[in-house]
């Protein structure tokens, strides 16, 4: 899917909404834990309620692998369930990878080409040659962590080396690896104070921000000084939509808390 792709369907369904498909057994509701593959119960009936009110949708890897094989065979099925169904979907594998260029080159193999995401989120820790390999897949694209929504995000990413932070490294070293126009990057929707100094360095990107609702960002903030003429945000939210509910009618529960976000975020493209 190309970035323009993914403009057009934003102006369309008047959303530039993320959901985070983060299933947890010990969370959804009890009853799905009968069906045969209650992950993929859940993801499909969360993706039925809801594709109409957001434009992508974000499986973090962890929530899977801890399932063993079968929660990646439930990973599977949902991203071919959304291929298939919802092509029109811009779909991010939250994996958060990057090794050396050998491995990495198999992890982006895995997601973008074997499963079949349009994107990958990778850590830029090992630098260009590590990240270049998933970089190299047209119509991909690869989402650089530059500035993370948690506390420990302090630890490194806003440390000072040679007179600026480690995340304005990343930003501005990453843009001259090949095929740069593949980046999108991670900025927590906690840091939105940031968002100035960072559009000055990557004007145009597309950003991921996750950490809207349970983490406690704000979506108005965001969008004041992370927005650009094509949008450039997809906003994620995934415990505070997709465990609305933990009754029989969490599908409904789940798309009136996406519905409350489109709203908010129609408002704001119509501004
Ligand atoms: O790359 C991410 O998506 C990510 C980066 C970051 O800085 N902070 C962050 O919360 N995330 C992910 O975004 C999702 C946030 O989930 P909620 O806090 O439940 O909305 C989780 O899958 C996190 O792993």
């Amino acid at each position: 899917m190309t970035t323009q792709d993914l403009v057009t369907q934003i102006r369309k369904k008047n959303s530039f909404l993320c959901i985070g498909l983060d299933v947890d057994l010990e969370k959804i509701p009890p009853h799905l834990l009968s069906e045969e593959d209650p992950i993929f119960a859940f993801n499909k009936a969360i993706i039925d309620a809801t594709h109409h009110l957001c434009v992508a949708y974000k499986p973090n890897t962890a929530f899977y692998e801890a399932y063993g094989l079968k929660g990646w065979k439930a990973l599977e099925k949902t991203i071919h369930y959304l291929n298939q169904h919802h092509p029109e979907m811009f779909t991010i594998a939250d994996a958060k990878r990057g090794d050396i260029g050998n491995t990495s080159r198999m992890y982006a193999k895995a997601f973008l080409e074997d499963l079949g995401f349009d994107s990958v989120t990778v850590a830029p820790y090992m630098g260009k040659d590590s990240v270049e390999p998933f970089l190299d897949f047209k119509d991909k694209h690869t989402i650089l962590l530059a500035l993370t929504s948690n506390q420990g995000a302090f630890d490194f990413q806003t440390k000072n080396i040679d007179g600026k932070e480690v995340y304005k490294h990343v930003l501005e070293t990453s843009k001259s690896w090949e095929n740069s126009e593949n980046l999108m990057y991670v900025v927590g929707a906690t840091k939105a104070e940031y968002l100035v100094d960072i559009r000055s360095i990557i004007p145009n990107s597309f950003l991921l921000v996750p950490g809207v609702g349970a983490q406690g960002g704000n979506l108005q903030d965001v969008c004041k000084y992370g927005m650009t003429s094509t949008i450039g945000l997809l906003i994620n939210s995934s415990r505070g939509i997709i465990y609305a509910s933990s009754d029989e009618h969490y599908a409904e529960a789940a798309a009136q808390k996406a519905k409350e976000l489109q709203q908010e975020m129609a408002f704001i493209l119509n501004q």
